[in-house]
């Protein structure tokens, strides 16, 4: 048994342990008043690879094209989403569940940043709960109506994402990536695991991929050339852009006004795929 066992054998990770009561993972419900139709992870292999930026600019997006949308900020213990959408209201609750806090633009925010009495405060909180946190983030919140609800995982392939995608219906995932060398061993843990948990990877979105220089147009790679439509390939990732190393990003993200980024159709194929994806999900369910 897991020293810090939480007896929640239907959503725990560890294997090969002689107490497991349950036959295999089940999925948590949501809070009675949530109708969360679409889950979409976000994830990336490594840390500071632009995971959270991409997370919002994609529920931006799918926010702009009129559907209801939510950001479960799964990175507990680093939480960013608040301050990029510039959220500062602590969250409340009621009767119904705990209320989400609501970017400028509506999109619904979980996070433990927004229980903080001060955002600067450490969340130093071991494995177990953590995952116990991210449950309540799913089943105890009155998410309300949300179309595609996007997950921020941590970075790596930590617990946290053995806990989300044993728990929540998830429909797919996104990887997020920068140039390295690395890269395509980085990307390659990520999609094997969802791969062994079932899990559709939709996208590859490869971030800093070049910057334009504003007074010749040429585009530079500041970090080596671009290797991320060689892994999309290698690893049948279907989906597959990049995001330029923009000073407007950070800027934004400082202000709190990540959703005034005009991101220019960049992300287009990865929404593209995740509403396909989605349809699939219904059709499925449907059948
Ligand atoms: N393409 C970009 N151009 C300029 N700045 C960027 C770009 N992508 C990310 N940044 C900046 O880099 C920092 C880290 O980004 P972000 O928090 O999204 O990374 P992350 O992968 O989620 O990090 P972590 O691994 O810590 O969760 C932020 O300040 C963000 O504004």
């Amino acid at each position: 048994m897991a020293e810090e066992c939480s007896h929640e054998c239907g959503s725990c990770g560890v294997s090969g342990c002689g107490e497991r009561t349950a036959a295999g993972p089940t999925k948590l419900e949501t809070n009675n008043r949530s109708n969360v139709k679409h889950v979409i992870g976000v994830v990336s292999g490594k840390g500071g690879v632009g995971k959270s930026l991409v997370t919002s600019l994609l529920a931006s997006e799918m926010n702009k094209r009129g559907n209801k949308v939510g950001i479960l900020d799964a990175d507990i213990t680093g939480p960013s989403i608040p301050k990029t959408f510039g959220i500062t209201n602590p969250l409340t609750a009621d009767a119904d569940g705990i209320l989400p806090g609501q970017t400028q633009t509506g999109i619904k925010v979980m996070s433990t940043n927004l229980m903080l009495p001060k955002g600067d405060l450490p969340v130093a909180w071991r494995g177990p709960v953590v995952s116990n946190a991210i449950r309540q983030f799913w089943s105890e919140t009155n998410w309300g109506d949300i179309d595609y609800l996007f997950v921020d995982m941590p970075p790596g392939t930590s617990d946290v994402l053995l806990t989300v995608f044993q728990s929540l219906p998830v429909d797919g995932i996104v990887t997020v990536s920068a140039p390295q060398e690395l890269v395509a061993m980085i990307v390659g843990k990520a999609v094997n695991l969802a791969h062994d948990m079932d899990v559709e990877v939709l996208g590859l979105v490869e971030n800093m991929a070049y910057f334009k220089c504003d007074d010749c147009g040429k585009e530079h790679h500041i970090f080596g050339e671009p290797q991320g439509a060689e892994v999309a390939e290698r690893y049948n990732i279907p989906a597959y852009t990049t995001l330029p190393i923009d000073p407007k990003f950070a800027r934004l993200c400082d202000e709190g006004k990540v959703e005034d980024y005009d991101v220019k159709g960049k992300l287009d194929v990865i929404i593209d795929k995740i509403v396909e994806a989605g349809e699939k999900q219904e059709e499925k369910a449907a059948e």
